[in-house]
């Protein structure tokens, strides 16, 4: 097979427990190269000890991890070697500058002389800290250490990174700019694991989403795949002056449209996708005579997937 179709990462019947307690079970994914995948769900569901496994940093009871076709066990370093991880806790030397600390880190990975200051500065780049790095760390924002802990976990050029929760703790700003800087690591072609229990982060960085309860992947896709699944439909909202009975029935009549209801003095419409209608409902207002004053679609969110395949929220 090429090496481009194998999985960066298969994990395939994962199981763990601790004594009586079931902290994975049956867990089975697959991150393709470039991928951006995210492990959702709420705090104790299991996400820290599947990633764990998958870096080869716990023994799984059951099932089997694979890096790029090579298995990963806690003991061979071949696969592990592709991965880079970024725990939840901040490693980081507060005294020393940025670039000291990468360069730390680069060493440990083996790294030396021209390699690893190339590495260091492009890294630098990568986490958007270029202009900070003569600066000690103990002046960073809880942001940017974060976005440094992930820059160790990058030296080494890993074909997967992984991130266990990078944004708790984080204020709104920096959490922004942690987000951001992850998303620019798919164009680089990496694959990325990503925990995370928001919801709007899982919806916004990652391309696949699996929704894990406790220990158990529940759903896995696209959030439209996820979304669909549910059988829940968009909701399209228009209001408008004049017929509003008339722009329904034209509504209705639109291929893709399932119903077309007026409603509190508007005109409710739901479909499996509400975007791709909205050229055919201006285009039936214009024909109905009517001006709309406005048009909102909104479109299920995971929260709601979340809620109705394990019937609790997810932030409790
Ligand atoms: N070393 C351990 N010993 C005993 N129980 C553990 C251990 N590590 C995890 N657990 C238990 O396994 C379950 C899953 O924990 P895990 O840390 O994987 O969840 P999580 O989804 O990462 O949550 P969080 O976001 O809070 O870290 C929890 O019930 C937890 O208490």
């Amino acid at each position: 097979m090429a090496e481009s179709t194998v999985p960066v990462l298969a994990a395939s019947r994962l199981g763990k427990r601790f004594g009586e307690r079931v902290a994975v079970d049956d867990v089975s994914f697959e991150v393709a190269p470039g991928e951006t995948y995210g492990l959702l769900g709420p705090n104790g569901a299991g996400k820290t000890t599947t990633i764990r496994l998958v870096c080869g940093l716990l023994r799984a009871d059951a099932g089997e991890v694979r890096i790029a076709g090579t298995p990963v066990g806690t003991t061979s370093t071949a696969a592990k070697r592709r991965i880079g991880y970024v725990p939840q806790e901040i490693a980081l030397y507060p005294d020393l500058t940025a670039r000291e600390n990468l360069r730390f880190f680069g060493r440990l990975y083996g790294l030396r002389g021209t390699p690893l200051n190339r590495r260091v500065g492009e890294v630098l780049e990568l986490i958007g800290l270029s202009d900070r790095a003569t600066d000690r760390v103990e002046s960073f924002s809880g942001g940017m250490k974060r976005r440094l802990n992930i820059g160790a976990g990058l030296l080494h050029e890993p074909t997967l990174l992984v991130l266990d929760e990078p944004t708790v703790g984080v204020d709104p700003q920096s959490r922004h700019a942690v987000m951001e800087s992850v998303r620019s690591f798919g164009a680089t072609g990496m694959a990325v694991l990503y925990t995370t229990h928001y919801m709007e982060e899982a919806e916004r960085l990652c391309d696949r989403v699996g929704i894990i309860d406790h220990g158990k992947l529940v759903a896995e896709g696209t959030r439209r795949e996820l979304v669909a699944k549910l059988g829940e439909r968009d909701r399209i909202t228009l209001s408008a002056a004049g017929d509003l009975g008339v722009l329904a029935d034209r509504c209705r009549d639109l291929a893709g449209v399932d119903r077309a209801d007026v409603k509190d003095g508007e005109v409710q419409l739901l479909a499996a996708d509400g975007r791709r209608l909205l050229p055919g409902v201006l285009e039936a207002a214009e024909r109905s005579g009517l001006s709309l004053r406005s048009v909102e679609v909104d479109e299920p969110d995971l929260e709601a997937v979340f809620l109705h395949l394990t019937g609790t929220a997810l932030r409790e």
